[in-house]
């Protein structure tokens, strides 16, 4: 069964704007990155799937419910982290996930005893007894993070969770993620408008731009090898392409590397011989792959999309 599925899944704001248009795509349980830049549509989608806002047209199906029909069922199963800072700042932290956790229906003792699992999942054991208030920006995105966790749901909906964060807190919060991701073995949503922090913890990946859908696929089916090979010697770059033109293969100066078409196995010996026959240090030798990235650079540019550059 698939985890998240959408028929033709269109929403349209009553102002006007459609923020999902047509949406076709299904999802295998594990980590996902749902990501697009601003304004693509992604809290548009998560509360799609929660079933807080209602499809205009089309159909969505979260762990094989319909979330329009139901919603109580869905939200009773799914964990929610929404974008905005939303915490009651003169509560105690374990208090304030004890009472998200009484709002799921857990009873007072069960709802107790979990919110200190879940603070101590996300690192916040020693500080629980704490007002929220006084809490850091990185500390108030773990407890929006712990209730989401408190009644041990099968999948979690996590929105812009490394919001406001400095270098150090983003890569804490998305080790995180994927500890639970991966430990727990509960399935994760994860919103970013920056795939190249995203895309290191993720085993799928749903790309949308200005609503709609530019990809849903397995990272690794979207990296596959392409028909380049990627040559960089320490010394002697000119001197090997023109060698290798004279062999029939033309190749390409990007920065330090040279590219030549792989046509194939043959021209891997081809380009290692002619190394090889003018003694150079060859520093690397392999085929490129197709970048996530790629996905977004023939679209619409989207300025507020920062990619990883690898
Ligand atoms: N309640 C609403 N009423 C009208 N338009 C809305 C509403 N919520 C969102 N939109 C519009 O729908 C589009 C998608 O917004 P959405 O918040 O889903 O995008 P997003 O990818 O989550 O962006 P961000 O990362 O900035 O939150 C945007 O054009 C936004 O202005």
């Amino acid at each position: 069964m698939a985890l998240i599925a959408t028929q033709s899944l269109t929403k349209t704001y009553p102002g006007g704007v459609t923020a999902l248009s047509d949406l076709t795509l299904s999802v295998e349980p594990g980590i996902i990155g749902l990501v697009g830049a601003n304004g693509a549509g992604k809290s548009t989608m998560i509360k799609t799937l929660l079933g807080l806002l209602t499809p205009t047209t089309g159909r969505a199906e979260v762990l094989g419910l319909d979330p329009t029909a139901s919603g109580e069922q869905v939200r009773a199963r799914v964990g929610y982290m929404p974008e905005h800072d939303c915490l009651p700042p003169d509560m105690i932290a374990a208090e304030f996930v004890t009472h998200m956790g009484r709002m799921t229906g857990l009873p007072r003792t069960v709802a107790r005893e979990r919110a200190s699992e879940a603070l101590r999942h996300v690192g916040l054991y020693e500080e629980r007894y704490r007002q929220i208030g006084g809490y850091s920006t990185g500390m108030k995105q773990r407890v929006k993070l712990a209730q989401a966790l408190v009644h041990d749901p099968d999948l979690l909906l996590l929105d812009e969770p490394t919001n406001g964060l400095d270098p150090a807190g983003r890569d804490a919060m998305l080790t995180l993620i994927h500890r639970i991701g991966t430990e727990f073995g509960i399935s994760v949503v994860v919103c970013s408008h920056l795939l190249g922090e995203i895309e290191r913890i993720c085993d799928s990946l749903i790309a949308i731009e200005g609503g709609r859908l530019l990809r849903a696929d397995r990272i690794d089916a979207m990296t596959t090898g392409t028909d380049v090979l990627a040559i960089e010697v320490a010394e002697g770059t000119a001197e090997l392409s023109a060698a290798l033109a004279q062999r029939g293969l033309t190749a390409t100066a990007e920065g330090r590397m040279l590219l030549v078409p792989l046509t194939d196995e043959a021209t891997y010996d081809l380009v290692l011989r002619t190394v090889a026959e003018l003694d150079l240090p060859l520093h690397r030798l392999d085929q490129r792959r197709h970048r996530v990235a790629e996905l977004f650079s023939t679209a619409v540019p989207t300025p507020t999309l920062e990619v990883s550059h690898v």
